[in-house]
């Protein structure tokens, strides 16, 4: 590895990035981003490219917003454009770092969006890889888990870019505090409630090889590359058809890790969860599907017919996730929603709905909507229509996929969403 930090990561953009015109930075305030926000400025400045700069104030410590503020005039020292992105929330129930997590990478993917920025670097460090690592070993996870994060990773739609990855945190606070360039400390940094800060601890305490660990994790994380692209290969000849997905049955002759990657993608292409389902349950689905059989999992129905395997939304399923009209939001509070244009509904994470008139609720449609009417013209099994998107609209319901009518239903993914999320995981 380089010994100059600058050096280092300025030849990473320009590996992960040097094909793109413009950067978003996403910078927290802390010692890390804010020397990869000065890195990557002298990087850009020599390569003209365009960089902007973001902080998310997520509402969870009263000092978060001056400290967005001390950033901003940060990157007005720089002569560089900054935005505070907050996060609305009515307080957070659960894993409030997971929640976070979320809610910035989405209010970041946004902003990235409105900025025409086809990619954010993040100030991801060696340490954060090492204890990345750990945390993964120590939650009992395999092969997939134990990989670390990626220097390049494709999500909601955007590059995310990870130049620090080889370099010591340490090394980044040296490189500040030579040049009088300060930092906020986050005190849930030292926060011993939080798993991470654990594990932090764990590696000083023992004095583990951070490098080593980095590096194992960067070892793993080919080894799962190429597990994935041996799956997109596998997966030649899988259909997406309106919410549903067809796989070649002959997938199941596929060695298990590959299997287990296809049903458990496919999975994840019908609900749109970020976590697979648990592996016990997968292998039970898996041991159905060879059988010939039906089985459901995470509210999906994967069954054999003829030489292929269907897997569609279990119509149950479909009900539960809940209505949606134009201008509310499905889901949880406080979870991020992507931007909807007007009369345009996001539902149950597999369709948009358009041209939704005032007033007009979506639901499932349901096995009572498609009684009485001619629904093998659509073309679909029933039970894929009838998990697809009612309208609701006073006494009328509509179903997009059988009805002419000016409300489009559009599945949010296709075959290429299905091949992205097979390498993603
Ligand atoms: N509030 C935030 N606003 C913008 N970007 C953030 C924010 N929090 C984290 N990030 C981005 O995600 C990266 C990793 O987050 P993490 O929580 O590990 O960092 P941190 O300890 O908050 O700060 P740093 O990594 O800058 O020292 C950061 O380096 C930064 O690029």
């Amino acid at each position: 590895m380089a010994a100059e930090p600058q050096a280092e990561v300025s030849a990473e953009l320009d590996r992960l990035a040097g094909d793109l015109p413009a950067l978003g930075i996403a910078v927290s305030g802390g010692s890390d981003s804010v020397a990869l926000l000065h890195m990557a400025h002298e990087w850009a400045r020599a390569r003209g490219v365009r960089i902007e700069a973001a902080t998310v104030d997520h509402r969870l410590r009263p000092e978060a917003a001056a400290e967005a503020a001390w950033v901003g005039r940060m990157a007005e020292g720089l002569d560089l454009p900054h935005a505070i992105l907050t996060w609305q929330h009515e307080g957070v129930e659960g894993n409030v770092m997971d929640a976070a997590r979320r809610a910035r990478m989405g209010l970041l993917a946004d902003w990235a969006g409105d900025r025409s920025l086809a990619a954010i670097a993040l100030g991801h460090t060696q340490d954060d890889q090492a204890e990345t690592l750990l945390m993964r070993l120590g939650r009992g996870a395999g092969l997939d888990g134990l990989s670390g994060m990626a220097a390049s990773r494709e999500q909601h739609g955007l590059r995310w870019l990870r130049p620090m990855l080889g370099l010591r945190r340490q090394a980044l606070r040296d490189w500040l505090t030579a040049r009088g360039i300060d930092w906020v400390d986050d005190p849930s940094n030292e926060d011993d409630a939080y798993g991470r800060v654990r594990v932090r601890q764990a590696i000083a305490a023992l004095d583990l090889p951070v490098e080593a660990l980095a590096r194992s994790a960067a070892n793993l994380a080919e080894a799962r590359a190429a597990l994935a692209e041996a799956a997109v290969a596998a997966a030649r000849g899988a259909e997406a058809d309106r919410g549903m997905l067809r796989l070649p049955r002959r997938v199941l002759a596929a060695s298990p890790e590959i299997r287990r990657r296809l049903v458990v993608g496919a999975l994840r292409w019908i609900t749109g969860a970020d976590y697979p389902p648990r592996g016990a349950d997968v292998a039970r689905l898996m041991a159905t599907l060879a059988a010939g059989g039906q089985g459901t999992l995470d509210g999906v129905i994967a069954r054999v017919r003829g030489e292929t395997i269907e897997f569609l939304r279990e119509p149950a399923a479909a009900a539960r996730s809940g209505t949606a009209g134009p201008g509310r939001c499905p889901g949880p509070r406080g979870i991020w929603v992507r931007k909807k244009r007007p009369g345009e509904v996001l539902w149950d994470r597999r369709w948009r709905l358009t041209g939704l008139p005032e007033g007009a609720v979506v639901t499932a449609a349901g096995e009572a909507v498609l009684a009485g009417r001619d629904w093998r013209k659509a073309g679909l099994p029933r039970a894929a229509l009838a998990s697809s998107p009612a309208v609701i609209l006073g006494e009328r319901v509509i179903l997009p996929l059988l009805d002419p009518s000016p409300v489009g239903a559009v599945p949010l993914r296709g075959v290429y969403e299905f091949l992205a999320i097979l390498r993603a995981h």
